[in-house]
């Protein structure tokens, strides 16, 4: 059973009277343990797309399968905790919270799924991204990239089986871009997770297991 499946997603968005289809019949289907990237020019729905596939938004039509379980008819009392354990985020800016401190940052989704562990696991994703002398700090005392290391740190911590990534490296500069793409997957293998993510990049398309190249809103065959 693939990990995610999704069938025939729409999105129209109504404008001034007027429809305007930015995501047409997309289908597609990822196995555990893939890295897919979805590529394509600017505005050719890529964002559109990763939030139907994660269920942070609905299409129009067309349904949404994660795990098994269909998202695109479940209600948000089903999705939140699908959310916050099945689900790993990493956007291109970190969305960390400012007034908590690096580890806390961490430690946050463990906490709310009553993982008592939190602390322990926060300070070795700490440790494998080589930012355990930065636990303390807060976030505007960290660089860009030390700040998405805090952030895949985060999206790992309750062993998400699928992790979503919106331009990870696209708020960094080319050599800390590689380091937090290399971190990125390295955690994702340590985990068996699997990645989709949204780039333009064509280095990093270059390392995935399959590109999927969204035109106009459709995916190319
Ligand atoms: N809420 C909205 N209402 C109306 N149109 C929208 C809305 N959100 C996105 N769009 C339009 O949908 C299209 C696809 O947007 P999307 O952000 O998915 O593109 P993208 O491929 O991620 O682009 P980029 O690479 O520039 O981030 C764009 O033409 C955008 O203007």
């Amino acid at each position: 059973m693939p990990i995610l499946d999704a069938h025939h997603l729409t999105k129209t968005y109504r404008i001034d009277h007027r429809d305007i289809t930015v995501l047409a019949d997309v289908s597609l289907s990822v196995e555990a343990g893939e890295f897919i990237v979805i590529n394509g020019s600017s505005g050719s729905g890529k964002t559109t797309l990763l939030t139907l596939l994660s269920g942070l938004d609905q299409p129009t039509s067309g349904r949404v399968f994660i795990d098994g379980r269909e998202i695109t008819t479940a209600r948000e009392t089903e999705l939140a905790p699908l959310r916050n354990r099945t689900i790993g985020f990493v956007f291109q800016s970190f969305h960390l919270v400012p007034s908590m401190t690096a580890v806390e940052n961490i430690m946050f989704p463990a906490e709310l799924s009553g993982d008592r562990d939190a602390a322990r696991r926060a300070a070795e994703l700490l440790a494998q991204v080589g930012l355990s002398p930065r636990a303390d700090n807060l976030p505007s005392q960290l660089s860009g990239g030390e700040k998405q290391r805090v952030a895949l740190c985060r999206a790992l911590i309750n062993r998400p089986k699928l992790i979503f990534a919106d331009e990870p490296t696209g708020n960094l500069d080319s050599e800390n871009g590689r380091i937090v793409l290399q971190q990125l997957i390295d955690l994702k293998d340590a985990h068996g997770a699997t990645l989709v993510m949204v780039t333009h990049n064509p280095e990093i398309a270059r390392t995935a297991d399959r590109v999927l190249p969204l035109k106009d809103g459709r995916l190319d065959d």
